[in-house]
């Protein structure tokens, strides 16, 4: 399959080299003016999770190829976006007249309404999913790994679509292990509540180390993304699953699990490690997690008193 990943940043490096070590086609796009910044090859000191639970060591210099240009009439199977939240609209203003015969699959966190966010690409060539995989890029060197599972996921029936069920396959042919998720909306919103009430306790800790050594700066993040799931209703979404079990599982036991998950020996703990040394998550991009959160509250009469509290770790 010929595929086109968009930005060269550090999920797309990652399922780039997976998806093409798995024969398929991968180039980069990226801004113009960024190819030369970039070079023609990427360092990867990685772990591929494929293999097995804590993911084999894979140190590389991999060469790739950028592009600074998509004219309309191109001829990828696939484009995957994995961009930050707030830059989502941009991508999806430069994909919007050069979509062509491709399948869009949108890869990222999603705080807006995902049907909105991409209402300007035609509906029906547009896949959802999540990495299972993280990381940063350490100067030239991108850090990190991912997991065997990645995440598909139904947007109003986005899945039953022969175009999701190709991108299915990709990915499974590839060696990954797909999660099906039913009400993909949902999870992408208690996703990013969750990632809110992480970044809130890593600000007000200093470093997600801190964080996960507290057991009380954990049980507080449990009670704030508590305090969230009516943010997520009020927008639309149902609190199942996750939700549920933030809900209803006492924060001092679900505190204690976090952070059984998140100190173990395990491949989440050295991928947020990994993210956390390389300065991934810097000052704005935690930020934006609970502000857009309190946003979204405010606008529809959420309380979120525990929120609003911390503001000013975060504002
Ligand atoms: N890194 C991690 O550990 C994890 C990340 N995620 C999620 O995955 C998504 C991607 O994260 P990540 O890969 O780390 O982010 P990065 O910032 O590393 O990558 C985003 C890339 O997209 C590029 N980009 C954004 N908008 C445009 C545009 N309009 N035109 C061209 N290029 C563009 C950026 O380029 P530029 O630098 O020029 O802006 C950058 O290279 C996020 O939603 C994140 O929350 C999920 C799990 C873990
Ligand atoms: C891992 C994290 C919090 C930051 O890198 C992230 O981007 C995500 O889980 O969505």
């Amino acid at each position: 399959m010929k595929i086109l990943m968009f930005g060269r940043g550090v999920i797309s490096t990652l399922y780039g080299w997976a998806l093409e070590k798995a024969g398929n086609e991968v180039d980069f796009y990226v801004r113009p003016g960024r190819a030369a910044d970039f070079g023609s090859s990427v360092d990867v000191d990685i772990r591929d999770g494929r293999a097995s639970s804590k993911g084999k060591p894979v140190q590389e210099n991999w060469p790739i190829t950028l592009r600074e240009d998509l004219e309309p009439d191109h001829d990828y199977d696939l484009i995957i976006v994995s961009v930050n939240h707030d830059q989502l609209d941009s991508a999806v203003d430069f994909l919007q007249p050069r979509v062509g015969g491709a399948t869009i699959l949108i890869f990222n966190n999603v705080w807006a309404d995902p049907a909105a966010a991409i209402s300007r690409l035609p509906r029906e060539q547009v896949a959802w999913g999540f990495p299972g995989g993280g990381g940063g890029f350490d100067v030239t060197t991108l850090h990190g790994g991912f997991a065997k599972s990645i995440f598909l996921g139904d947007i109003d029936g986005s899945s039953r679509t022969d175009r999701h069920r190709v991108v299915r396959e990709l990915f499974t042919k590839a060696g990954f292990s797909i999660s099906d998720i039913a009400d993909f909306r949902s999870w992408l919103w208690f996703h990013f509540i969750l990632d809110a009430g992480i970044m809130v306790g890593w600000l007000r800790m200093g470093s997600f180390d801190a964080l996960v050594r507290s057991r009380p700066a954990l049980k507080e993040v449990v009670r704030l993304v508590r305090e969230m799931i009516p943010v997520l209703t009020a927008k639309g979404g149902t609190s199942r699953l996750g939700a549920a079990a933030a809900k209803y599982i006492p924060a001092s036991i679900f505190g204690f699990a976090m952070q059984k998950l998140l100190t173990g020996d395990n491949l989440y703990t050295f991928i947020m490690t990994q993210a956390q040394n390389t300065g991934r998550n810097d000052y704005k991009s935690q930020a934006d997690y609970p502000r857009d959160v309190l946003a979204d509250a405010r606008r529809l009469g959420v309380t979120v008193p525990r929120l609003e509290a911390n503001e000013p770790a975060f504002r």
